[in-house]
């Protein structure tokens, strides 16, 4: 699939913009601060309802504007699709496709997919867990939209478990009958929604160990080799990914832990407590791996992520934000290969030089918030 025109209204630095793009490379050049990351950022949102940069909707918004609109006209397997997602912070958004409003926004997630490289991509690597479980949670929507529910079902259910205990815990006394049979009205919604997510991730992360030890070998010939294991608070046992199974297990981990989470006031078990392992030979990368390692780890996550999304049948946009200045010649050059036969490959770069000579395409002049091919 591929981008074909994107309109910018009141996004970031943009009061309006307007670029007809073409599959293949197209290299965003310009100065620092002039806006090629907030470009490929609106792309990205149409794609995820999210930012790679910030948490909320409001920094998207141009300072000043009530609202920010995002058009991409999206052409796959020769149709086309006009998507249109208007970001109001603090409120709900709206969402329309091919004109007509949708009753919410994430029915129409999946219409565009992209992956996104970008420098803060070493959090996935050197960040705290959450970062990690977030990649594998926006890669399942990204293949199954349907599971932006399945996580929001989920946050929801742990949010209200974790205010209850949280209350019982602040009584500091033995908490009544009442309280515990609604505590175990929350463990079964916990161990019923947390097994679809657990069995969900474990399958992901079998099908990307392959693609992410080939990906990693290919940037990296000499680097050793890259694995992924998922760790999970049920402990080291292994785990089947039927759900009915999963569940059973939270469920029993749940009721050993009740005592402690009492104490403590929170949910002890349950994904939102897992953690991806990312290895590099013998070591976990968090804490041992070097810059350039976690980086081309990172790099290696986000090729495996695209292997797999277009295994799945649609070759996604890949967005370069940024990413080739970091890299020694071997690595960029590499990299550069492995992107080149996408459909479509949005890059930012500063200067010029910073695009490889490898992905040659149509290139935009970005300057004081316009965008004109060069
Ligand atoms: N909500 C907003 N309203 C107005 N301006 C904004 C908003 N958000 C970001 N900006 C401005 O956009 C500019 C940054 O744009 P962007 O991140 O796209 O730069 P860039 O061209 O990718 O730069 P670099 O090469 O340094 O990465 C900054 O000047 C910033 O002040």
């Amino acid at each position: 699939m591929h981008v074909a025109h994107l309109s910018l209204q009141d996004f970031r630095s943009y009061a309006s913009a307007e670029v007809a793009l073409e599959p293949g490379v197209s290299a965003f050049v310009g100065p620092n601060g002039q806006g090629k990351t907030n470009l490929v950022e609106a792309v990205a949102y149409v794609s995820t309802h999210g930012s790679h940069r910030v948490a909320t909707d409001a920094p998207l918004v141009r300072q000043g504007a009530p609202r920010a609109i995002v058009r991409a006209g999206v052409v796959r397997d020769d149709r086309k699709a006009l998507i249109e997602l208007e970001i109001n912070p603090g409120k709900s958004n709206r969402a329309r496709l091919n004109r007509s409003p949708v009753s919410r926004p994430r029915d129409i997630l999946g219409m565009l997919r992209t992956v996104l490289f970008a420098p803060e991509d070493l959090a996935l690597v050197k960040g705290d867990p959450g970062e990690r479980r977030r990649f594998l949670d926006e890669l399942l929507t990204a293949r199954a939209p349907r599971f932006a529910g399945v996580r929001s079902d989920y946050e929801r259910v742990l949010k209200q478990r974790n205010a209850l205990l949280k209350s019982a815990a602040a009584h500091r006394r033995a908490p009544g009958p009442e309280v515990l049979s609604t505590l175990d009205v929350w463990d079964s919604h916990l161990a019923r929604t947390g097994a679809e997510l657990l069995a969900a991730r474990l399958d992901l992360v079998a099908a990307l160990r392959p693609l992410m030890a080939r990906a990693y070998e290919a940037l990296a010939p000499a680097g050793g080799k890259a694995d992924l294991a998922y760790k999970s608070s049920l402990g080291d046992v292994e785990l089947s990914t039927d759900r009915a199974q999963l569940a059973e297990a939270l469920l029993k981990a749940l009721n050993e832990a009740r005592r402690q989470e009492l104490e403590r006031g929170v949910s002890l078990v349950g994904p939102h407590r897992d953690e991806l392992v990312i290895r590099l030979g013998d070591l976990p990368a968090r804490g041992y791996a070097s810059h350039g390692e976690s980086w081309s780890l990172s790099l290696g996550l986000r090729l495996a992520s695209y292997e797999l999304l277009r295994a799945d049948g649609d070759d996604p946009v890949l967005i370069l934000d940024d990413v080739f200045a970091e890299l020694d010649a071997g690595r960029r050059s590499r990299l550069a290969e492995m992107v080149a036969p996408a459909e479509q490959v949005l890059i930012t770069a500063a200067v010029p030089a910073d695009v490889p000579d490898e992905l040659t395409g149509a290139s935009f002049a970005v300057s004081g918030g316009t965008v004109t091919p060069a």
